[in-house]
């Protein structure tokens, strides 16, 4: 799926302007962003439920606007799913069997099972929890080539989140789907997500695969002798905490290299970390930098 040039205006407003990328089979992509950077706008755009007043998507080099055929490999599963309240869990199944014929009846009912869902019962009488594992369920039951989930964990318990994931994860597996997961939760993205992109001001800000993250970038530690911090240190890293004396560091190009420069200066201490998708929002998105020289 190609995303190409999106821009959009809700009213006056700028949400999205120029954004593109690519979506491949198989991979989770976490889309992050501060909340109402544009996130559930860019998935509105991207299903068609809103026009862009630029750009395109592209599913198999068909223009999805233009040919909304398309769409029946692809779903959005919106974060609110409340229209639905009033009917029943096999009342929802047959409408969504009719729109996808990809339907897989077969994985649904095992999972159903699994989970201890009922039928019959109206999804008004399903707590949140039970009314978001059943969407996600049904989801995946679709069976299509692309999947955007709009927050499809908030205000779920923990237990809950967990099996979410797993059906994520295996399913992703198995089928080869692609995965688009908005979220602002990034601790719980951290696990399940191949790549990030990020939005900030209308445009994508980042986009990158974690594995290449994690081996270009190095995330560490570091205690000076003395108050004075090298220039190559300020120039090259971005700072994530300070705390007394001890700097939390966030390299992301040539980490070799300057771990090599740093040592040269013989810190006091110098401890590699595991870099998390919340240390890159940190550091792209906060909007209060924090001072080397403030001690
Ligand atoms: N129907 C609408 N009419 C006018 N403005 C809108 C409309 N929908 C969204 N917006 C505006 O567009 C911007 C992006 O909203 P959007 O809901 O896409 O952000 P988001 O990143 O999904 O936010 P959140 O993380 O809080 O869910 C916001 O400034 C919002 O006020």
């Amino acid at each position: 799926m190609k995303i190409r040039n999106l821009t959009k205006k809700m009213d006056d407003n700028l949400v999205l302007k120029d954004v593109s990328f690519d979506l491949q089979a198989g991979e989770v992509t976490a889309l992050i962003g501060r909340n109402g950077v544009g996130k559930t706008t860019l998935f509105s755009t991207m299903t068609g439920i809103y026009l862009p007043d630029e750009g395109d998507v592209f599913l198999d080099e068909k223009s999805i606007y233009k040919h909304p055929e398309v769409k029946q490999q692809l779903f959005f599963l919106e974060d609110n799913m409340n229209h639905f309240n009033t009917y029943s869990v096999q009342t929802v199944v047959k409408i969504y069997k009719q729109i996808y014929t990809t339907f897989d009846e077969v994985f649904f009912n095992e999972l159903m099972e699994q989970f201890e869902l009922p039928m019959k019962a109206k999804l008004l009488s399903f707590s949140k929890g039970r009314k978001a594992l059943f969407f996600i369920i049904l989801a995946f039951s679709l069976n299509v080539r692309y999947l955007l989930l709009d927050e499809p964990m908030d205000g779920l318990d923990i237990i809950i989140k967990k099996q979410i994931l797993a059906i994520i994860k295996d399913t992703v597996k198995k089928r080869g789907t692609s995965v688009v997961i908005a979220s602002h939760r990034l601790e719980e993205l951290e696990a399940i997500a191949d790549r990030v992109i990020v939005l900030k001001g209308a445009s994508v800000e980042l986009d990158y695969y974690l594995e290449d993250m994690r081996t270009d970038a190095v995330k560490i530690q570091v205690a000076f002798k003395t108050k004075k911090i090298p220039d190559f240190v300020k120039n090259n890293a971005q700072l994530l905490y300070r705390n007394g004396r001890i700097y939390t560091l966030l390299v992301t190009e040539n980490a070799s290299g300057f771990l090599a420069d740093l040592r040269l200066e013989d810190p006091v201490l110098l401890e590699e970390m595991t870099i998390s998708i919340e240390d890159i929002f940190t550091v792209h998105l906060a909007n209060d930098k924090i001072d080397y020289y403030e001690i």
